[in-house]
């Protein structure tokens, strides 16, 4: 008996949940090691599901490969587990049974954990031992991460004509973690030679079949489900699922009207669950046609109601443009920084840049500050945003607010640790680094979260990202800058640079880049302040002529303000030439200073338009 010839006349059953039954039993360790340990207990869960009726059974190697196993110090069993859990499942089966070995997937959220190259060699190891072992078809399942079961699947393809079963896992109802429609995720596994293509784990019943509704019948595969239980519930410490069988009766005539050919369970369920499934649709016939649910549009906000503002990048490539950090005050009352706020767009700037609590010091939220400026002063922000303050629910959820007050503009930078500020105890989140906050500022702009969820509309976001050129080596400083491009930075923001020969270095090393670049000018106030931002600030450095010329500037605050403006101008008649984008940072509030500096600058280009 053939399974493709099965599959191809009727609805086959597959069986439920491994893991979470032993799991249930009190087992809480390696699962896959029981298939030396306690065989008999493995060998009697897939008799259980035969009985309850399962075509289909999977053998007990969801994890049994190196980067799984290594966690339990059972890498070296790896041959013995795989083997052992092929024949366990053999001995049990009987004629009408395929015996399917499985191969789970590793990525989840955080995708970063495992290159491609780790992950391809992982499989490939486990892959060999269970096609070895002979079995009567590869289940590749729980697979969260598009990149990988695309590899992974084409390794098994090549190596093998067994069919394939590959299911992948959805954190939401019908897209995959990277944003991708589920219909198009299922076709590509069609298309990359899996004989049947779907979902399991992760979703129950109901989130399983609205995914299922926008997902035609395929051409060239069928399609599978293995929902779980429910969803995950504590109980004193124990995780449990909700166990009404009956449900699944109901289910499993719905999975049957999606198309589904081969339906199991995944966690959660039991040899109940998959008898209620038998009964319900092993004798009726598969669908041949079926209605697909249109996509609702998800509306651009461009499409709604424009931009505010054209996107700096774009206004930098043409001509200079000036914009001016001016921080939210780190007191209660907004006073003085609005009358700034209003200065400074008399002077003609382009926008205001707003950091997030910068050197890890509670200020009032950029957010607050840059909604009032938008309101107030009819002048654009640009907000800071930190990966260290929010974690991936607070991050999405400021990225809606700054959507909704339409402050459009944004910088997504690492963020000082928490560790340098008012609160060293306090936490730094760090859930994204600023690559994967790049990233997800452009996915939503696609209209996703970061789960692939619809947000019902596209933000309509400009993203700057952050530029230290004070290093040591400035070439592998420029790599990162070409891996933020590649994430999504539309242009860039440096540091405030205190050397002529730096900006000179900056320009050759930067030159290619597609993305344009704003040089951080900011004033120095005193000898002190500048010794203080060259000895004590990370990633900020000061030529040695400077901070001679401020010390020979002296105590006398005027006159020391007077040489910091001067040293300033001297460094924007270099960045200028060389340059469209120049960022100027005002020092503790004194707006005074980047009122002046911006009026030189706008000085200087009526000067040459008039040449
Ligand atoms: C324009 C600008 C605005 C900023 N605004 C804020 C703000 O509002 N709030 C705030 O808290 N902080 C702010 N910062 C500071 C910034 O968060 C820290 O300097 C951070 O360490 C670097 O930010 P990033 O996003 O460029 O980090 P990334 O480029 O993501 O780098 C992260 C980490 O990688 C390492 N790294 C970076 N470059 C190199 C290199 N060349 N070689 C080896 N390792 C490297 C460093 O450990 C660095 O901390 C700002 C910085 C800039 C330049
Ligand atoms: N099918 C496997 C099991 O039931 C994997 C479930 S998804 C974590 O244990
Ligand atoms: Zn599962």
């Amino acid at each position: 008996m053939n399974f493709l010839e099965e599959i191809q006349s009727r609805i086959l059953i597959a069986d439920g949940a491994m893991g979470t039954l032993l799991y249930s039993h009190g087992i809480d360790r390696c699962f896959e090691e029981l298939n030396l340990s306690k065989p008999e207990q493995i060998k009697s869960i897939h008799e259980a599901y035969i009985k309850a009726g399962a075509d289909v059974i999977q053998t007990n190697t969801y994890g049994a490969n190196y980067l799984k196993l290594s966690r339990y110090g059972l890498e070296d069993d790896i041959k013995r587990l795989n083997e052992t859990a092929v024949h366990l499942a053999k001995q049990v089966a009987i004629d009408k049974n395929f015996v399917f070995g499985t191969i789970g997937g590793i990525r989840s959220f955080k995708k970063s954990a495992y290159s491609i190259e780790d992950l391809k060699r992982n499989f490939r190891e486990q892959l060999y031992l269970i096609l070895n072992a002979n079995v009567d078809g590869l289940l590749l399942e729980t697979y969260y991460d598009f990149e990988e079961i695309t590899n992974v699947l084409k390794i098994a393809r090549k190596e093998t004509d067994t069919p394939i079963i590959a299911n992948m896992s959805l954190h939401e109802t019908g897209v995959l973690q990277d944003g991708t429609s589920l219909e198009k995720g299922l076709q590509h596994l069609a298309d990359l030679g899996a004989d049947v293509v779907g979902i399991n784990c992760r979703l129950g019943p109901h989130h399983m079949i609205q995914s299922l509704e926008k997902v035609p019948l395929l051409d060239n595969a069928y399609l599978s489900a293995y929902p779980n239980g429910s969803f995950p519930g504590l109980d004193e410490g124990q995780i449990t699922y909700e166990t009404d069988e009956s449900y699944f009766t109901q289910s499993a005539l719905e999975f049957r009207k999606q198309g589904v050919r081969l339906i199991g369970g995944c966690c959660g369920t039991t040899p109940k669950h998959i008898e209620a499934i038998s009964k319900a649709i092993s004798q009726l016939p598969p669908i041949t046609e079926k209605q697909v649910k249109e996509e609702r549009e998800v509306i651009s906000v461009l499409d709604r109601e424009g931009r505010k503002y054209e996107p700096l990048q774009s206004i930098v490539k043409k001509k200079h443009s000036i914009i001016v950090e001016l921080d939210p005050p780190k007191k209660l009352g907004i006073k003085k920084f609005l009358q700034g706020a209003k200065a400074l767009k008399n002077t003609g700037i382009d926008a205001l840049t707003l950091a997030d609590n910068s050197l890890a010091t509670p200020r009032i939220s950029n957010i607050a500050c840059g909604s009032l400026v938008k309101d107030q002063v009819d002048l654009r922000s640009l907000i800071h945003i930190t990966c260290r303050d929010r974690n991936l629910i607070g991050l999405q959820s400021h990225l809606m607010g700054l959507h909704t007050l339409g402050l459009t503009d944004v910088l997504a930078v690492t963020g000082d640790p928490s560790k340098i500020g008012d609160f060293p105890g306090a936490t730094s989140v760090y859930d994204l680094s600023s690559y994967d906050l790049i990233s997800l500022i452009k996915q939503f702009n696609e209209g996703l979260s970061y789960s692939g969820k619809s947000l019902g509309e596209k933000t309509n976001f400009s993203v700057a990202a952050a530029f230290n050129p004070n290093v040591k080596h400035l070439d592998k400083a420029v790599k990162r800058l070409e891996k933020k491009i590649t994430c999504g930075a539309d242009y860039f923001m440096t540091q405030p640079i205190y050397s002529e020969e730096q900006i000179y270095k900056v320009y050759e090393e930067t030159k290619n880049l597609e993305a344009p670049l704003y040089i951080g000018i900011m004033p120095l106030t005193s000898s002190r302040n500048a010794e203080f931002i060259h000895n004590e600030i990370p990633g900020i450095k000061i030529s040695d002529s400077i901070r001679e010329a401020m010390l020979k500037a002296g105590e006398n605050k005027e006159q020391a303000r007077k040489e910091g403006l001067a040293i300033a101008k001297s460094l924007i008649d270099t960045a200028y030439d060389l340059f469209n984008g120049i960022y100027l940072i005002t020092p503790f509030l004194q707006y005074e200073l980047t009122v002046e500096l911006s009026t030189y600058i706008q000085q200087k280009e009526r000067n040459v338009t008039h040449e």
